[in-house]
């Protein structure tokens, strides 16, 4: 299983050009996508889950071709978006049942199995009764997982999960796709966070302003970084002069 883009531009009809150029190869386990606000990752993200067309450039899953293998593609795809909301008034499994049957599990007895299955697997069948958009937040992020692993994909998006969880849930989710990696699958993680990446991807890639300005080890990414990395908490204003003075690597909006 391999993921390669090649040459990928994305031009937004307001003539934003939000990715230029985007080369990766991407292999098997957790590759992570770090950036700041705006970088582009969602607009990568929509158009690997083939959401939204690229101006230019080529993408490969597999041996298929994103153009012209779109259905193909698309049943590799498991997808949890940045967005992802809840059908009010559905239970935890309500939820699950529903979407496994729009993908295709035709089989009530069956599908009832899977969605126990999933439930256990992110670790929330003691709440499979419960109003789904009555969980906590950490909770509402792993049914989202739960409901992106139907039908066993094998290419698994996932965009800024982890963004407003405090830190046990941020690393009880990122264990859920650490394990799930070693499965032959590809996951790709979108984040504003270093940490998500440093202690789960095998690889990365850093993009700003629609381009790739790192791409290898995150070990490597950590140790250039040394010493020449400050955190800070600064409003608009104040960021707009930084980004001035320092290149910013990522910033979380609070
Ligand atoms: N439909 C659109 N039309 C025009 N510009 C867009 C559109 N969608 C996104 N953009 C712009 O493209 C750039 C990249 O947006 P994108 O959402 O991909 O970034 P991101 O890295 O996911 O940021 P965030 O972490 O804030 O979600 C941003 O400047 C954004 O304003």
């Amino acid at each position: 299983m391999e993921l390669t883009i090649n040459h990928l531009y994305k031009i937004y009809d307001n003539g934003h050009q939000a990715l230029r150029d985007i080369n990766l190869t991407i292999g098997e386990g957790m590759f992570g996508l770090l950036g700041p606000n705006g970088a582009g990752k969602s607009t990568l993200m929509r158009i690997l889950v083939t959401l939204q067309a690229a101006s230019s450039g080529e993408v490969m899953v597999d041996g298929y071709s994103l153009s012209k293998h779109r259905k193909e593609i698309r049943q590799m795809i498991g997808y949890l978006p940045q967005d992802f909301r809840f059908f009010p008034k559905l239970k935890s499994w309500e939820f699950l049942d529903y979407a496994a049957s729009l993908a295709g599990l035709k089989n009530k007895k069956e599908r009832r199995a899977e969605v126990d299955r999933l439930l256990h697997q992110v670790g929330l069948i003691h709440v499979r009764d419960r109003f789904a958009n009555k969980l906590s937040g950490g909770m509402k992020r792993r049914l989202g997982i739960a409901q992106a692993l139907i039908g066993n994909p094998r290419l698994i998006i996932v965009d800024e999960p982890t963004t407003g969880l405090d830190p046990e849930e941020r690393i009880r989710f990122r264990n859920i796709l650490s394990h799930l990696s070693n499965n032959g699958v590809i996951i790709i993680l979108s984040t504003h966070i270093v940490a998500d990446i440093s202690s789960t991807c095998r690889s990365m890639a850093l993009l700003d302003e629609g381009e790739v300005h790192y791409q290898g080890s995150p070990d490597e990414f950590v140790n250039r970084a040394k010493g020449m990395v400050w955190h800070a908490d600064v409003g608009f204003d104040e960021l707009k002069t930084i980004k001035e003075k320092y290149p910013v690597i990522t910033t979380i909006l609070r």
